[in-house]
């Protein structure tokens, strides 16, 4: 039965991958499950998911943007013991100040991005201020070559990912996020991992086209901390699969402001993001009302207010695109890189092939 599999390359989560990434016929998305709104057909395997409110003050998750933890609509899924899905818990008007920190901010160095691989550091310095007049501009009609920023595809924060050796390392690590930092330490909290240390981030930039293959994050050292994920933009069918790659998958919508919690269990699960689709018409224009938020923030807030100029660019940007976030703890408390895993040696190994 395994050796028929592997030699039609056809297992289920390959299947099911293909199936939605299809453009001719398109899928039928009827079997993805969507969390958003009152799920009008309610599936069997998605179950209310408990959060401790006592652990976020509803102040503290103001400042982030958040509504109170009480009113978060979090889901577990049958089968898939210590998943959970918050749908979208981003107070209306404070999404824009995390997609400007996306597109604007994470992207700056000394963050990591894949322009790095084929640009000098000079050049890919200010992604947004090379891209913006670009993209606020009016088209003109003529192919116009795209802009830094339509070329980003990912940014890597804290311990910069190796996707080449897949491993991180003590030697190449800059200052995490302030603000994603503490963003991340409030939904684990809430989620029932208090102490949670965001010390490594990928950002993933989706066009309308692409797409992400099956895979399962095992670089970390520590599994025992959970896996964030937030996405803001344009919606993904998400595949999220077993322990084994070619195990079936379940579909899922991710909308704009959504997020996963992958722990216990569910850290080590194989999943992957088959199809971007448009995000259905109210998710946008009315989470995405950055104008208005102003006046309802807090003194010592972490949101602050997008101004109309950075805000024109990233509603733009995300017209037709999705950015994806996952925050990882790397290590334990106490824990430190094994001598063996160097990565300088590993890379300067590589080189020298
Ligand atoms: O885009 C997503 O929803 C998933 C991203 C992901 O799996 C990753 O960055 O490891
Ligand atoms: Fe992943």
């Amino acid at each position: 039965m395994a050796a028929s599999l592997v030699q039609s390359g056809e297992d289920a989560f390959r299947k099911m991958f293909k199936f939605y990434k299809r453009r001719n016929p398109p899928p039928d998305f009827c079997h993805v499950i969507d969390f958003s709104g009152g799920i009008p057909n309610p599936d069997p395997k998605v179950v209310p998911a408990k959060l401790d409110p006592a652990t976020v003050s509803d102040v503290e998750a103001a400042r982030l943007g958040l509504q109170p933890v009480r009113d978060w609509r979090a889901f577990g899924l049958q089968g898939y013991p210590g998943f959970i899905f918050i749908s979208n818990p981003f107070m209306r008007g404070s999404q824009p100040f995390w997609v400007r920190q996306c597109l604007k901010i994470y992207p700056q160095k000394p963050n990591i991005c894949n322009l790095d691989i084929h640009m000098s550091p000079s050049d890919t310095q200010d992604i947004w201020g090379k891209s913006v007049h670009a993209l606020s501009s009016p088209p003109s009609g003529k192919r116009e070559p795209k802009t830094l920023l339509e070329r980003l595809r990912w940014v890597t924060l804290g311990y910069h990912y190796n996707w080449d050796t897949k491993t991180y390392s003590a030697d190449h690590y800059t200052h995490f996020p302030a603000d994603l930092h503490l963003l991340s330490f409030q939904i684990a909290a809430a989620c029932g991992f208090p102490g949670f240390n965001a010390q490594a981030g990928i950002l993933n930039y989706y066009r309308s086209d692409s797409s992400l293959g099956i895979h399962v994050d095992e670089s970390e050292l520590d599994h025992s901390q959970p896996l964030l994920s937030l996405s803001f933009g344009q919606s993904a069918i998400f595949l999220l699969g077993g322990t084994h790659r070619e195990d079936p998958p379940t579909a899922l919508y991710m909308h704009s402001g959504d997020m996963m919690v992958m722990s216990g269990q569910s850290r080590l699960l194989y999943h992957a993001v088959p199809r971007i689709v448009p995000a259905p018409k109210e998710h946008v224009t009315l989470e995405m009302e950055c104008c208005s938020m102003a006046p309802s923030l807090q003194d010592n807030a972490v949101v602050e207010p997008v101004s109309k100029q950075d805000w024109a660019v990233c509603s733009q940007y995300i017209q037709s695109s999705r950015v994806n976030v996952t925050v990882r703890q790397v290590l334990g408390p106490g824990q430190s890189f094994p001598e063996t895993l160097d990565a300088g040696q590993a890379w300067t190994g590589r080189q020298q092939e």
